[in-house]
Order: structure tokens, then C-alpha cells, then sequence
């Protein structure tokens, strides 16, 4: 199989959905790698990296499309990829199309076979190509919003840990999934006082245990979150209904009620957000203030580390990668329900009932796509 790799082009996207290392196991395995040029700059690796790993650089990304069976990527496709995609092509990238209802009917415009990262599952319950992403965007959130919480940028002028005599910033992490997490690690050995609100108790449990009384958790109902969000300094939204629109879990009229200056970290931005304030922003600017408090949106916060993200997505997309390029997409989803339940789109019908149900849209079930 040709499988084909361009360079991102969202803004400040600086990862690669191929590193070297994947290149040369597909290489190993007999398929031709494309790869644009420079696509792999932004995150430390060269157009001689991926030759010596055996792939072919073309120029243009038109070429990759117009040439590849496969393309990997790691951003939903810009409307400019999206036109050069076509029938019994395979797209293996992140789509989140819950809340994108353009990019959802050009994709089934497209015809193309389209599978997102974030829905393919594991034996666990787990999203293991959404997992290496949550766990660097979750790190990354209480630093953002420690960054926005200073005076130059709008917040409260608090820092996280305070210090001696003076108490630390309140940070309230509302989803204790990977996201949740990994930002609960951060916040606390930033000298935070943190709580987890979740609706999962088992995972209330689990945090308790990893955590040792280092934070609170807190079962998710609305009143518990509102009152939280009153004294919080900063709210970190973690919360995940797979493939589905993220539920928007504090008002408008909320705002109003929080301190002046704290600050929204809306992780859950890229399915919709789960702020009902949220839009999405980028790298280049970030923040933006409603009634007092800042809001930080960005879809792609992995994309802000990018050589440590992309080696990431690397590790977990490549056996996945490698048996859609080795057994083509239909027997690779036939042999794995965990990967089938990646396919959002094939053939001009949508495969994901969440996504249908959220933009009202008649959808099939990933089965009976094998069959088409
Ligand atoms: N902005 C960005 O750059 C990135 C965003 N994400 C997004 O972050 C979000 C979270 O991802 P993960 O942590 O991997 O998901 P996850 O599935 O590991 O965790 C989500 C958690 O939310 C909980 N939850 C669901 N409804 C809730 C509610 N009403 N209140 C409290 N908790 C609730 C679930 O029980 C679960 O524990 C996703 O939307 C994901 O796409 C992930 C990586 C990067
Ligand atoms: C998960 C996702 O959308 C990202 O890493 O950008
Ligand atoms: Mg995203």
C-alpha cells in the first residue's frame, strides 16, 4: 500500500502523524512511505531522517493525496485537504466530528474511509489513541492556566502553590479521566489545592487511592460543580462521552458568580467544549475573557510540545497503522472490533451513532459498513 503523510497545516500544528520510526516498520513491511517535505521539521526530524528510513519525500502535499492509498495525519483535515480526498481512500487521523458539521459532510462528500483516533478502543475500556494526547494535554493545563492566572494576562495574579502564610490557588478538574488525570498530578505538585469531580465513583475511588489524600474528589452533580466553580481560581474541563458533544456543564450566567480573573482550561474544547462560554482558540491566542473570566480553548494544546507528543501518537497509532496498511481497512476492522469502533465515516454514510445523534444526522453502524 502507498501510505502517504502530509505536512500538518492547522495553526502552530507542529506535529507529524508519521515518525521515522513508523516510516521504517511500513517500509519493513513492503508499503511505499510518502512523506511531504519538511513535514516532520516541527518536530525534530529531518526529510534525512525519513529517507534513511526508507520513505519517498515529495513535494506537495496535492502529490501525497493525489498518490497515497492512506493518508496519516494527526489534525482533522483542513477544508483544503478535505477536497482532495476521495472514493476507497483511507483517512487515519483525529476527526472529532461531533461538533464540526462542515468537515462531517465533506467527509462524506469525500467518500473516502475515514477512522479517528479518538474513538478506536481497547480491552479495557480505554481510548489508547486518545490516551497519549489526554495524558500531555492534562499536563499541560494547570501550566497554561498558571500562565493565564498571572497579572500580564488578564487573571487573578494568584500562583498555584501560594506560599508560606499564604493559602494556594483552588483548581477544580471536572472529568478524572486521562485528561483529569494527568492535570491532578500537575496541579498538586504545584502546591494547588485540587478537587476531581467525576460521575464515574469507581474512578473517584481510583483517584483516591493514587492520590493519598493529596487532593478531594467529588461526585459530578450540577450543585457540587457550581459551588466548587464559586471559589475556584481555575476549572479545568477534563470531561469525555465518546464521540459524542461534550455536555456543557457551566452556564453563562455562572460566570458571573466565579472570582474575577480565574481562569476556564477547556480541555474538552475539541468535542465541543464543556463550558457553555467555550469556543475554540489557537496557539497564537489563546485566552480570551467573558464576564470576568478567562477562558483557554485550544484544540490542540499537544501540538504546543510537539516532538514529545508526536513520538507519543507514534507509539500508539503505529500497530494500528500497520495492520490497516497490511490487511486493507476492512479486514483490519473485521479482525478488530477495537479498531472498527474507529471507523466515523465510509463510503458517503456515517458510522458513529454519537456523532449522528449529535448533528442530527441518519447514521449506520460501523458492522454494516463491512459489508459495503
Ligand atoms: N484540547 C486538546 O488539545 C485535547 C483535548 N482532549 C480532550 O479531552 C477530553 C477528555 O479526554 P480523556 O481524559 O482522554 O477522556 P476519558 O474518557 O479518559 O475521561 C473522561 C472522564 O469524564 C467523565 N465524565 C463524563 N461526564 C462527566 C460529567 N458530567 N462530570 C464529570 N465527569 C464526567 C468520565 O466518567 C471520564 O472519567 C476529550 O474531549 C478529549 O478529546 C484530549 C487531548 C488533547
Ligand atoms: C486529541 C486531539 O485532538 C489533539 O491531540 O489535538
Ligand atoms: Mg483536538
Amino acid at each position: 500500500m502507498k501510505i502517504g503523510c502530509p505536512k500538518e497545516i492547522k495553526p502552530q500544528e507542529f506535529r507529524v502523524g508519521m515518525t521515522p520510526d513508523a516510516a521504517r516498520e511500513a517500509v519493513a513491511a513492503g508499503h511505499e512511505v510518502l512523506i511531504e517535505t519538511k513535514a516532520g521539521l516541527g518536530a525534530g526530524f529531518t526529510d534525512d531522517d525519513y529517507r534513511a528510513a526508507g520513505a519517498a519525500i515529495v513535494d506537495t502535499a496535492e502529490e501525497i493525496f493525489a498518490r497515497a492509498d492512506m493518508i496519516v495525519k494527526v489534525k482533522e483535515p483542513q477544508p483544503v485537504e478535505r477536497k482532495r480526498l476521495r472514493p476507497g481512500q483511507i483517512l487515519f487521523t483525529y476527526l472529532h466530528l461531533a461538533p464540526d458539521p462542515e468537515q462531517t459532510a465533506d467527509l462524506l462528500a469525500s467518500g473516502a474511509t475515514c477512522i479517528a483516533y479518538e474513538t478506536v478502543t481497547d480491552a479495557r475500556g480505554g481510548l489508547p489513541l486518545l490516551a497519549p494526547m489526554s495524558e500531555v494535554a492534562g499536563r499541560l493545563a494547570p501550566q497554561v492556566g498558571a500562565w493565564s492566572l498571572q497579572k500580564a494576562n488578564g487573571g487573578r495574579g494568584v500562583l498555584l502553590g501560594g506560599v508560606p502564610g499564604v493559602a494556594p490557588a483552588n483548581v477544580v478538574i471536572v472529568g478524572g479521566g486521562v485528561v483529569g488525570t494527568a492535570a491532578a498530578r500537575v496541579a498538586v505538585g504545584m502546591g494547588a489545592r485540587v478537587t476531581v469531580l467525576d460521575r464515574s465513583v469507581p474512578r473517584l475511588s481510583y483517584l483516591d487511592d493514587i492520590f493519598h489524600g493529596k487532593l478531594v474528589t467529588q461526585y459530578s452533580s450540577a450543585a457540587a460543580l457550581a459551588e466548587l466553580a464559586r471559589t475556584a481560581d481555575m476549572v479545568i474541563g477534563a470531561v469525555l462521552i465518546p464521540g459524542a458533544a461534550a455536555p456543557k456543564l457551566i452556564s453563562r450566567a455562572q460566570l458571573r458568580d466565579m472570582k474575577p480573573g480565574a481562569v476556564l482550561v477547556d480541555v474538552a474544547i475539541d468535542q465541543g467544549g464543556c463550558f457553555e462560554t467555550s469556543r475554540a482558540t489557537t496557539h497564537q491566542d489563546p485566552i480570551y475573557e467573558v464576564d470576568g473570566v478567562l477562558h483557554y480553548c485550544v484544540a490542540n494544546m499537544p501540538g504546543a510540545v510537539a516532538r514529545t507528543s508526536t513520538q507519543a501518537l507514534g507509539n500508539a497509532t503505529m500497530p494500528f497503522m500497520l495492520a490497516l496498511a497490511n490487511k486493507g481497512w476492512k479486514k483490519a476492522c473485521a479482525d478488530d472490533r477495537h479498531l472498527l469502533a474507529g471507523l466515523n465515516v465510509h463510503a458517503g454514510k456515517l458510522t458513529y451513532e454519537a456523532v449522528g445523534v449529535a448533528l442530527g444526522l441518519p447514521s449506520i453502524s460501523a458492522e454494516e459498513a463491512l459489508k459495503i
